[in-house]
């Protein structure tokens, strides 16, 4: 897969009365390389419309376009992949349905993790770093020595992601992240282009060290 360094996922609660499409147009100007539809309304005709728009935006910004949870949705827009949690479809199964399509997992322990890798994901999800409110199920914080032994022993990209804003993502980087994920802290952003380059800054600032 084209590498990344900065994923956003759309959080529509965090940015009431505003269209998603411009959030997250706004993102892109600050340099977000990939982006995520997540809505977990259950509304399928509602998000299958929102996967059709990001893609549209997307492909004109030439940003990676991955769909959460719904992997007919993905292929119908020919989303560029599906991101799976640990209770969804199993990736064995869903790599004979997306085939080369990218396939992210998420996991919050070194044996999961492995596993994923083993199976062939192309990038993992590393949390919840920190304590986050924005996904309701979420398992306890992995924290940042999580993401150290991650960073040691994964050798596909992983992204970290789970309460990750502009005041601690220094300690995250500093363990060995490469690659963040927020959703709350852009896109509820008052300035999200400022905040996306922000983020950027400190990844250059880390990889320069
Ligand atoms: C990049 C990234 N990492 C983790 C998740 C969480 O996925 P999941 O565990 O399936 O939970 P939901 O997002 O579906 O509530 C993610 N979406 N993206
Ligand atoms: C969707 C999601 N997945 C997580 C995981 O750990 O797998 S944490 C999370 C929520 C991230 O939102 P925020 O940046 O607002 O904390
Ligand atoms: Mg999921």
């Amino acid at each position: 897969m084209k590498d990344f360094r900065l994923y956003a996922i759309t959080g529509e609660e965090f940015h009431p009365g505003r269209d998603l499409i411009e959030v997250m147009e706004e993102a892109i100007y600050g340099g977000v390389d990939i982006i995520q539809l997540r809505d977990k309304s259950g509304d399928k005709p509602a998000i299958l419309e929102k996967a059709r728009a990001l893609r549209e935006l997307t492909r004109k910004h030439g940003v990676t376009f991955i769909v959460n949870d719904y992997i007919d949705i993905a292929m119908e827009v020919d989303a560029d992949g599906i991101h799976l949690g640990q209770g969804d479809v199993p990736l064995v199964e869903a790599r004979k349905l997306v085939g080369d399509k990218i396939i992210g997992i998420s996991t919050h322990a070194i044996e999961e993790a492995l596993l994923a890798e083993a199976q062939g994901a192309d990038y993992i999800g590393v949390g919840p770093v920190f304590p986050t409110k924005t996904k309701v199920d979420v398992v306890d914080p992995v924290t940042v020595d999580y993401v150290r032994e991650v960073a040691g022993k994964v050798k596909i990209p992983f992204v970290a992601i789970g309460g990750i804003k502009l005041r601690n993502v220094d300690e995250v980087i500093a363990a060995g992240a490469t690659r963040i994920c927020a959703i709350s802290e852009i896109v509820g952003s008052s300035d999200i282009s400022g905040t996306c380059r922000s983020f950027l800054d400190k990844l250059d600032k880390w990889g320069e060290s």
